[in-house]
């Protein structure tokens, strides 16, 4: 292993047993994923995503192949990961104010008091929610929860960022907000994000490379290079000529992949 490399999936499968049937969801995946890279996924409905970022996070047991951390084997939630949701509704307890429901994983991690509060509150500033600490996720809207959860993710100061289609479920605008807000963090952090979409222009807008997969029984297509400049803007970036023979090309992917019948 590459003393670079943060994450490294090599011939991982999955298959999920039982209810009669057996369903491979994934066959043969292998990539890396460097430290401080920003990896998007992208693939058929069904391609197995949700499953790989459920493995890659230590909370599914793979078939088949090996996943490594920082050169140590996956085998539960490893410390130094944290993961953001779609589901922000279910993912925040709705009994813990904001501020709680950032400071619990610090609780578990056995940082000192003042320690907690110092990261909850650089947390919560980050993310635009200095003002609302006291609420309960419940008072506020979908886009404001997925902020609480990105940063209790970012509170934790993670190694690694897993996200699985974090913003599918919130409008367009506050969309583009939190992905900015996300690319933000990741520059100044320095974190390294396995990021997982359906949506083709986010995947090339937020990633420095795009795994395409395939469709199901699950393998990587292509691993696209996102050649544009680090620095995105929503506005230039997304209309810049690169932009759009980028997005073309993994558009052009994911159609035939969902095409495709799987072989074998
Ligand atoms: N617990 C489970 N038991 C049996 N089959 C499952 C289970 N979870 C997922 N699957 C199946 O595995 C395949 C991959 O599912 P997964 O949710 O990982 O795909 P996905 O790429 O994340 O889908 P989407 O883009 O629609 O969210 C699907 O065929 C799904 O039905």
């Amino acid at each position: 292993m590459e003393p670079t490399t943060a994450l490294e999936v090599t011939g991982l499968a999955k298959t999920y047993t039982g209810h009669g049937r057996d369903v491979e969801a994934i066959r043969d995946l292998t990539f890396h994923v460097d430290r401080g890279e920003f990896v998007c996924i992208v693939g058929p409905s069904g391609a197995g995503k949700t499953t790989l970022l459920r493995c890659v996070a230590g909370l599914l047991d793979s078939s088949a192949g090996r996943i490594t951390l920082e050169g140590a084997a996956v085998t539960e939630p490893p410390p130094g990961m944290a993961v953001v949701f779609q589901e922000y509704g279910r993912s925040l307890f709705p009994w813990l104010t904001v501020r709680g429901n950032v400071e619990l994983p610090l609780k578990e991690k056995g940082l000192a008091r003042a320690d907690r509060v110092a990261k909850v509150e650089a947390a919560l500033a980050a993310v635009g929610l200095a003002e609302n600490a006291d609420a309960h996720p419940w008072q506020l809207s979908g886009g404001m929860q997925q902020r609480v959860a990105i940063a209790r993710a970012v509170a934790y100061e993670p190694t690694v960022l897993l996200m699985d289609e974090p913003f599918a479920a919130v409008d367009a605008q506050t969309r583009a907000d939190l992905e900015d807000l996300v690319l933000g963090l990741w520059r100044q952090l320095g974190v390294t994000v396995l990021f997982v979409t359906h949506d083709i222009d986010e995947s090339v807008y937020l990633g420095q490379r795009v795994l395409v997969l395939s469709n199901r029984p699950t393998v990587v297509l292509e691993d696209v290079r996102i050649d544009l400049p680090d620095e995105r803007d929503q506005l230039r970036t997304r209309s810049s000529q690169r932009f759009a023979e980028l997005r073309t090309h993994v558009y052009e992917l994911v159609q035939s992949a969902k095409k495709a019948v799987a072989s074998g």
